[in-house]
């Protein structure tokens, strides 16, 4: 599966903890981030990642890119809901395709907890039957 990891800043450490905890679940599928979550990412657990630009410089919309040609299968987004960014729009936008072409996403550590458990499970194959459909 195709995992798309974003974190604001002070999210980060939280994704980076969360990553670690589950970083036997994670090696198994690919990795996507923007480009400072990744780098962090990247550091803490000599994972492997693909990494787009930095949010505030068109990360967001690079990974909404890949969501709208069905090339993404999950979404972590850990947001900062107490903080504005000044990319405000294209974190809506990511978080709207990802509703349109409904992809799994969650934004905060409780709900990506459940879905990653529910990825190990095997509750989100039906990603892979939907891409193969679409081929
Ligand atoms: O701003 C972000 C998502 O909206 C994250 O970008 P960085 O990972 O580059 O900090």
């Amino acid at each position: 599966m195709n995992i798309a990891l974003i974190a604001h800043d002070r999210k980060k450490d939280d994704l980076v903890q969360f990553v670690t905890a589950y970083c036997y679940i994670f090696e198994k599928h690919s990795l996507f981030a923007t480009g400072t979550t990744g780098q962090r990412i990247i550091e803490a657990t000599g994972l492997q990642v693909h990494r787009f630009q930095s949010g505030p410089l068109g990360g967001d919309q690079e990974i909404g890119a890949r969501i709208a040609k069905n090339e993404m299968d999950i979404v972590i987004f850990f947001r900062d809901p107490l903080t504005a960014q000044p990319h405000e729009p294209d974190v809506s936008a990511l978080i709207r395709l990802a509703d349109v072409y409904r992809v799994p996403i969650a934004t905060n550590m409780g709900t990506a907890e459940v879905l990653i458990r529910g990825l190990e499970r095997g509750d989100i194959d039906w990603r892979e039957v939907i891409k193969n459909m679409r081929q």
